[in-house]
């Protein structure tokens, strides 16, 4: 079965990087990515490429080659639907923050959505394929709704979850560790369906590393993957505080752990706390999954992962405020950094969110700076957790535009983010126009102790 037309649902952070890397390495298929979020399509169709609602590196060379070509943005779900032989789900599944399964498990209302329209609309056979991430055995739900909801028309489920990382999307999607496909290769239809989209990434992966599964297996192994991931963060960091009151060193502590090949080197960078849309999203659902079977274990022994993390950002934040001689009510704390890493403009559970919350309820003033996150997204992080007006979230927070105007004149600077530019900040200017003492806090092990203390600097790093 030859694929000619895909349409994806959801044109977010998944459904946009990936379909356009699809669309680049395929071009004879052609490739519609739809969704009811108006501005996020019209800002895909943006003449202007650099305008692209989703900033990646190298990701707007990508969308210039494909767009117009055969790659489209669109908010016309229904037409793309009909059209297609192939239908990625990417919406998101956010954790629930009503009902049973509040505050744990995934909320599954988009994905529910997406199967009833398309079974409203097909009137020909489909491929459908789960691009977003789903507890496991979803594709039931799923077959279930198509099936009894359709035109009688026959649709075959497969699982594709996505391992991408934001700010290394396209590299990612270019040179993937594996790509992963869960269908029912057990009868000769369903075996076809998983042929036609392994087809699909045999445009640019080797075939070697097109791993095929049956469907529970796959849609397992994302969330399984995302949890050993944030896993081995909460393990460094739980060591970090360790390190601290012992004298070791975490990041030599790492390195001498990740000489070690059945260790490995990655995932072993100390940090402020993990953040972005999925770990803790993906192990709170593995926790509910777990729990939903009875196995009290195995949840409470993922759920220590989120708890490590909850306390990382809590102790990086208290410990400014102690370090401040036990109060920062109306000091001026600068921030470097917002997003919850380098090289993307995505905010979702940024640890910064909720350091700065902290320093808020202690009555500090926060001024931000980060290089790509708008000051709209700011403040709506803050609003959204509810913790005081939004006009006090105004008058106690400034955005700057240069992290010079954000450190002038402020108590204290703390790294966040690990945007490259920080370390190369003129950072004698910096201490030049810091109060004094002038403390900074490495939320990233960004820089050089000795350095800094050389500088002036009251220097604190997480883990050393
Ligand atoms: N962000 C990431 O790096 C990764 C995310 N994932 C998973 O991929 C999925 C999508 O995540 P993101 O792309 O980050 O989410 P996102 O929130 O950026 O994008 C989802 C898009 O779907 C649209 N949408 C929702 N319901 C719709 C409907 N019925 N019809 C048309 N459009 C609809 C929304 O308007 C939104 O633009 C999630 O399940 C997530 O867990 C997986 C790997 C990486
Ligand atoms: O399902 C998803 O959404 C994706 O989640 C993560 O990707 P992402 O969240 O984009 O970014 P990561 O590079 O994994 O970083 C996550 C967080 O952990 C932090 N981190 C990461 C690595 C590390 O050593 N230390 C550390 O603190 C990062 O700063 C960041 O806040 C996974 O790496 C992807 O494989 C997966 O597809």
């Amino acid at each position: 079965m030859k694929i000619k037309n895909i349409c994806c649902i959801g044109a977010g952070y998944v459904g946009g990087p990936t379909m356009s890397v699809i669309a680049q390495k395929c071009p004879e298929i052609n490739v519609t990515v739809v969704d009811l979020n108006e501005k996020r399509i019209a800002a895909w169709n943006d003449e202007d490429v650099e305008n692209i609602p989703i900033y990646e590196p190298g990701l707007s060379g990508v969308v210039a080659e494909a767009r117009g070509r055969n790659l489209f943005f669109s908010t016309d779900v229904d037409e793309a639907i009909d059209k297609a032989d192939m239908i990625f789900i990417s919406v998101n599944t956010p954790t629930k923050t009503y009902g049973i399964g509040k505050g744990m498990a995934a909320d599954l209302k988009w994905i529910e959505l997406c199967a009833r329209q398309i079974a409203r609309v097909a009137t020909s056979d489909k491929i459908v394929v789960e691009k977003s991430t789903l507890p496991v055995r979803t594709a039931a739900a799923l077959s279930d709704i198509l099936h009894n909801t359709g035109n009688g028309v026959k649709y075959h489920i497969l699982s594709n979850p996505e391992f991408l990382a934001e700010g290394t999307a396209v590299e990612d999607l270019h040179a993937p560790d594996r790509v992963l496909i869960g269908g029912d290769y057990t009868t000769e239809e369903g075996s076809k369906a998983l042929q036609a989209l392994v087809d699909v990434y045999a445009h640019w992966v080797p075939k070697e590393n097109i791993l095929t599964t049956n469907v529970w297996s796959s849609e397992l192994s994302k969330l399984t993957a995302n949890a050993f991931l944030a896993q081995r963060v909460s393990s460094i960091n739980s060591l970090s505080e360790l390190c601290e009151a012992s004298g070791a060193d975490v990041a030599e502590v790492a390195r001498a752990i990740g000489k070690d090949s059945r260790i490995g080197p990655k995932f072993l960078q100390s940090s402020v706390g993990f953040g972005g849309s999925c770990f803790q999203k993906d192990i709170l659902n593995l926790v509910y999954i777990a729990k939903s079977f009875g196995l009290n274990e195995v949840a409470d022994y993922w759920e220590q992962v989120i708890i490590m993390n909850d306390h990382q950002k809590r102790r990086f934040a208290a410990n400014i405020v102690k370090t401040l001689y036990n109060t920062v009510s109306g000091k001026k704390i600068a921030m470097l950094g917002w997003a919850f890493k380098k090289d993307t403009n995505d905010t979702r559970e940024s640890a910064a969110i909720y350091v700065a919350d902290y320093l808020l309820n202690e009555r500090a003033e926060v001024v931000v700076y980060d290089p790509k996150v708008t000051s709209a997204q700011i403040y709506a992080d803050l609003d959204y957790l509810g913790s005081r007006s939004e006009e006090e979230n105004r008058n106690l927070v400034t955005v700057v535009n240069s992290p010079y105007e954000a450190i002038e004149d402020a108590h204290a600077t703390a790294i966040l983010t690990e945007w490259d530019e920080f370390k190369k900040l003129d950072w004698d200017k910096v201490f030049e126009s810091m109060l004094k003492p002038a403390f900074l806090f490495d939320g990233r092990r960004l820089l050089e102790r000795n350095e800094m203390e050389e500088k002036g600097f009251k220097f604190y790093s997480i883990g050393n």
